[in-house]
């Protein structure tokens, strides 16, 4: 390589020197800090209300033998805030009613699947107990996915809808297997109950038939306190914004908030899990409510975490480390990929081509000023 191109190779060098630092920082600042606590948040590695910058609730009770605390804050949705959001999500963004309770059903069906996995030796039996709603519904929905997830499902859904998506959904759950009940049956065939009865349009006490499905629930629970009953928005028979106000002494093990919590879930001691990731950052804005960090593709958050002693902080220091070895992982990515780049930063691309420009006006120069040197040597040679 001759002295020229030697210089070539060290300005590109340089130029690129210039892309790569300014890009990484700027991208690892950005990007990193988010993904950070998403990951935090999942990976269970750390509290995640401290990943998130929030307060952390100290709303802890025990459920089952487990004692839970909230630690991602939402927000909460009052009864009429929760309807007038649905209002609003189908007629600002034009959401129908028919995606919106796929996607409540979807997450159900995967708050399911996160605390009672199916296995290859194992298909867990699923108990939907559905209201006559779209509370109703989105047990439907959430059946139908179930059973491609692994599950054996049967409903009882003894007030069934008339209007045509329910129809079909029934259909559509009788085609992949599902069966429907019209009473209460013997639960100990069954690993856990979905109970999607009421969500926030309910109001007074229960009637008939579902005054009965909430006292078997019970019942259930007295005999074996381990048993899964996860509820579906508002935990049936609750008052939405205060609770379990009838002083039923119903209390599911599990509550899938769906959109964002509602106010009776302030109180509520078990596993917490969120499904509302659809909501257009203007409307929860409006509502006062945040996204949680959704992981990866899915649809629900839990965003609670078993309260025991001793987890947090060696949570804390294993965070600590990943963290140090994620960002000098991240860091070393962007600066290989910012040298693989085509150099697309314009400002970086003028610099580098003022600074060739320069060069060559220079060497062009020198070369002149040499030649003529040359020539008044050769001149004064020849006279002399
Ligand atoms: N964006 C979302 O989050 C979505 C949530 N969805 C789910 O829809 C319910 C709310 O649905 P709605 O049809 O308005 O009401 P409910 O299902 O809660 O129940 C109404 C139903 O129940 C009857 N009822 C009311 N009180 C009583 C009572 N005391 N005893 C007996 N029956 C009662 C009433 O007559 C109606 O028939 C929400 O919580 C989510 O789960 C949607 O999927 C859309 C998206
Ligand atoms: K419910």
């Amino acid at each position: 390589m001759n002295d020229e191109s030697q210089t070539m190779v060290s300005l590109v060098k340089s130029g690129l020197t210039l892309l790569s630092l300014r890009r990484p920082v700027t991208a690892f600042l950005g990007r990193s800090t988010p993904s950070r606590k998403a990951i935090l948040a999942t990976s269970g590695l750390v509290t995640l209300s401290s990943a998130l910058g929030q307060t952390t609730s100290t709303t802890s009770c025990t459920a089952g033998k487990m004692s839970y605390t909230t630690e991602i804050e939402t927000g909460y949705l009052n009864a009429d805030n929760a309807y007038d959001l649905d209002v609003e999500l189908m007629s600002q963004p034009g959401f129908s009613l028919e995606q919106l309770m796929e996607l409540a059903g979807l997450a159900v069906a995967e708050a399911v699947y996160q605390v009672l996995p199916p296995s290859s030796e194992s298909k867990p039996r699923i108990l939907l107990i559905c209201g006559p709603g779209n509370n109703g519904g989105d047990g439907l929905v959430a059946a139908r996915h179930l059973v491609f997830f692994g599950y054996e499902c049967v409903i009882m859904y003894p007030k069934q809808s008339k209007k045509e998506h329910f129809v079909n959904l029934v259909k559509q759950c009788e085609d992949v297997g599902v069966t429907f009940i019209d009473e209460f049956p013997h639960t100990n065939e069954y690993d856990a109950i979905v109970d999607s009865i009421f969500g926030f349009s309910f109001k007074g006490a229960p009637r008939e038939p579902f005054k009965t499905a909430l006292e078997k629930m019970q019942e259930v629970q007295k005999k074996k306190p381990e048993f899964p009953i996860i509820s579906v928005d508002v935990p049936s028979g609750w008052n939405v914004d205060e609770g379990d106000v009838a002083k039923t002494g119903f209390v599911p093990s599990v509550l899938i908030s769906l959109t964002a919590p509602k106010e009776s879930a302030r109180s509520f001691p078990g596993r917490h899990f969120v499904g509302g990731r659809f909501l257009p950052p203007v409307l929860a804005e409006k509502y006062g409510v945040q996204m949680p960090p959704y992981p990866g593709v899915s649809q629900v958050m839990e965003i609670t975490k078993p309260k025991s002693k001793g987890i947090d902080s060696s949570w804390e220091v294993e965070y600590a480390a990943y963290l140090e070895e994620k960002g000098a992982k991240e860091k070393e990515n962007e600066v290989a990929a910012a040298a693989s780049q085509p150099k697309s930063d314009k400002k970086d691309e003028e610099n580098w081509e003022q600074q060739y420009h320069d060069y060559c006006v220079e060497k062009e120069a020198r070369l002149a000023e040499e030649d003529a040197r040359k020539r008044a040597a050769e001149k004064e040679s020849s006279s002399s």
